[in-house]
């Protein structure tokens, strides 16, 4: 059974990731996608208030078992949009270790800090300056197979970028040239 792409969308909140992954599944006539996002994830969770301790870790098993859920609707061959927000380097390490990386576009979705901070005021629903706090963070690794900036660009116009980059993307993908910096002997930095 052939496995499934994954198109690998990281950016910080309100960068416009479920905005360009809904624009993917509806242009996207080639196979059957899915858009999974790390926000469905934490709404499955029980709301039941946590301590501190107790919080981290549920939040870090829940990163963890989103990442390979990933790996598993891709494995039996379905097409899949990944939403997620790179902000901790072990998210990055841990996706290296259990996503095909040849299987995955990774893509980098920007915005600039002004627009971002407008659009975390019109939504209203994230706290002020969390796009700013992760802003330097999720793009800290420096390598992607494409990037689209949605400042400038429609979710639409970001879409069709990806979509016309998918069968040109050139080997190696982005996902193995950052195993093989990150991963190579085992070596796993800053893997906790
Ligand atoms: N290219 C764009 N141009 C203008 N506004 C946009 C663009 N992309 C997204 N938006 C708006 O920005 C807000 C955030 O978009 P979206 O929910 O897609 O971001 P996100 O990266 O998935 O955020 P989060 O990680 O916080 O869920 C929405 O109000 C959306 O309408």
């Amino acid at each position: 059974m052939a496995s499934g792409r994954i198109i690998f969308l990281n950016g910080t909140s309100s960068s416009g990731k479920s905005s360009i992954a809904r624009e993917l599944l509806d242009i996207l006539e080639d196979g059957v996608f899915f858009h999974l996002a790390v926000d469905s994830f934490n709404a499955m969770r029980s709301k039941r208030e946590l301590g501190t301790q107790e919080l981290d870790a549920a939040l870090r098993r829940t990163r963890m078992g989103f990442h390979r859920a990933i790996a598993a609707m891709a494995a039996v061959g379905n097409d899949i949009v990944v939403d997620h927000v790179l902000s901790e380097p072990w998210r990055l390490l841990d996706c290296l270790r259990v996503l095909p990386p040849e299987d995955v576009l990774f893509v980098g979705v920007h915005c600039s800090l002004d627009e971002l901070a407008r659009r975390e005021l019109a939504r209203g629903d994230r706290p002020s300056g969390l796009a700013a706090y992760q802003y330097d963070l999720v793009h800290a690794h420096g390598d992607y197979d494409v990037e689209c900036d949605t400042s400038t660009a429609s979710p639409r116009e970001c879409a069709q970028l990806i979509k016309e980059f998918l069968p040109h993307r050139s080997s190696p993908a982005a996902f193995t040239r950052l195993q093989r910096r990150h991963l190579s002997g085992g070596h796993s930095e800053n893997a906790q």
